[in-house]
Parts: structure tokens; sequence; C-alpha cells
């Protein structure tokens, strides 16, 4: 569904370096990484919206730039900035953009309006951010998309209707020909109902895996400052020192056993710890 492989783009002070990883059909894939390291860039890259240095693109199999028509028709698209126009009212704006999709479901758009409590008579600039928000997942959602692409479509909701929005997410990827993209911050989330997650950080890709196999891999260490030598500080991912010792990242379970038994506690790590851990040590 997605492929971009060895993407760059330089800004005067930062810049995408060789990014590179696949969706594939079926699937739904968070994009996580701190702020700043790149996500809207890649995100605005891949629906270009935004020239790229160098790298391929491609999306159902096609060049993103030379088939971008076509492949905007399948795409369904919630970017965090407002990108309507403020004075139209809901109905007024919708039209403008409905008639750019081949497949647009008039039906199913009034389906989501009720269900998002959003009446069409209202302006665009008297909406709430969640319910902007809600609006422009009704409309990505009511076009009959294959791929999904949203850019922090969960950020400012409240956590009641993110849980319902990610139960339509995950009801769409029950047709196994659609995926998801977005990139968000609210790893927890992820935890919910991402396959696959892509970590960026300063431009570049630190991993792109499957989510379970992320969790088993990696583990939090916690044990008394004792236990911190230099040989273990080196050998782990990063740590931080807390009153009553100190907490760590490892992808080594093993060797932390082998080299601390039962002096240290080795627990699951959420997202949230790996990404805390790696971005802080980088
Ligand atoms: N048009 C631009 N010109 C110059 N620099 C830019 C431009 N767009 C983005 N940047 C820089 O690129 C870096 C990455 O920004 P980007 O918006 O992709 O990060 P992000 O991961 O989406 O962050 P956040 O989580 O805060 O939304 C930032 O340092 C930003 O200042």
């Amino acid at each position: 569904m997605l492929k971009i492989e060895n993407l760059n783009k330089k800004f005067k002070n930062f810049e995408i370096k060789d990014v590179s990883f696949e969706l594939k059909k079926g699937y739904i894939m968070g994009f996580i990484g701190p702020n700043g390291s790149g996500k809207t860039t890649t995100i605005k890259l891949i629906m270009n919206l935004l020239k790229k240095d160098s790298g391929s693109i491609e999306v159902f199999g096609k060049d993103n730039i030379k088939f971008e028509r076509e492949i905007k028709d399948r795409i369904g698209f919630v970017y965090d900035e407002g990108y309507f126009y403020e004075d139209l009212t809901i109905k007024q704006m919708k039209n403008i953009v409905a008639p750019f999709y081949t497949q647009w479901d008039e039906k199913l758009f009034k389906k989501y309006m009720k269900d998002f409590s959003l009446d069409e008579t209202q302006k665009i600039n008297k909406l709430s951010k969640g319910m902007k928000m809600k609006f422009a997942l009704a409309i990505a959602l009511s076009h009959n998309a294959d791929l999904i692409i949203m850019d922090e479509p969960t950020s400012g909701l409240d956590p009641i209707f993110r849980r319902e929005i990610l139960d339509i997410l995950y009801s769409i990827i029950q047709d196994e020909n659609k995926s998801i993209f977005f990139s968000t911050h609210i790893t927890t989330d992820l935890e919910r109902i991402a396959d696959y997650i892509t970590f960026i950080d300063e431009g570049k890709i630190v991993f792109s895996k499957e989510k379970d196999l992320i969790l088993e891999s990696y583990a939090v260490v916690k044990g008394g400052n004792e236990d911190l030598t230099p040989e273990l500080e080196k050998s782990l991912l990063g740590f931080r020192k807390t009153n009553v010792g100190f907490e760590a990242l490892t992808d080594d379970k093993n060797m932390i056993r082998d080299l601390l038994g039962e002096d240290v506690l080795i627990e699951k790590p959420s997202l949230e710890d790996i990404m805390f851990y790696i971005a802080r040590r980088q």
C-alpha cells in the first residue's frame, strides 16, 4: 500500500535522512517520534505537499507524483492543521471537496455527521478543535478510501470519542484490502490498535516493525544504584536514575539476567518507555 525507499529531504536546520519503510495491505501502522522528529514532513512528502530531494515513494505500487490524482482519489487524508475554508459551513465545504472523489458516499457522510453529532449548517470557524477533527475524519472516511493517512488525528479529542474513532479505524481494516497509517503522540492508542510501529527520531527511522515483536524485544530494568556499573550503563539503551535506584531500557533481557540475576526487576515496556529511552539516548 505504501513503500518508501531512501527518502531524503533537507531543510536549513533539519533533514529527513534515508527514510525507508513499508506498509502492507490490511494493517494499521502507527508513526511515532518526539516533537520535531520529522513525522509531519514525511507525511507531507507522501502526500506530495512537499518536494523530496531524493528517494522513492510508492502508493498502491505507483509513484506518488506521477499518479498523484489517481492515488489521492483512494486516500483518506486527515491533517493536523486546518485546511478548510473557515467562512464556509460544513455542508458548503463538503460540497467543494466531495466532487473530487469518484467514490464519494453521501449516505455514509450523513451517517458520520450524525454519529459525530455535527450539524451541517454550522460554520467551520465556529467549530471546536475536536469538532473540526471529526469533520476531517468524516470526509476522509466517506469516499471508500483504501489507504487512510492521518497526522495526529486523535490530538484534541476527548478520551471517549478517541476510543470511538479507534473502533471505527479498527472496523475499517477488517476489510483486508485497506490500510491505515497515522502519526500520534498517544502511544496507548497504538498499543490498542496498531499492528506495526515506525519510530522516527531526528529524521531517521529507528525501527519499523511489528508491534508485538517490538514489545517483546525490549524490557524495562529496575535495580539499585549499586547495580549500575559503568559496564552495565554502556550496554543499556538508555537509563535514568530515580530516588530509589535506576530504571533503564534493554534489548537484551538474558544478558541482564545473567549479569545481575534476581537483583533487578525486568518488566514489559510500554511503547512510551521505548520511545522515551531511545530518544533520550540519541
Ligand atoms: N518548510 C520547512 N522549512 C524549514 N524547516 C521545516 C519546514 N517544515 C518543517 N521543518 C522543520 O523540520 C523539523 C521536523 O518537523 P515535523 O513537523 O516534520 O516534525 P513532527 O515529528 O511532525 O513534530 P510534532 O510531533 O511536533 O508535530 C522541525 O525542526 C521543523 O522546524
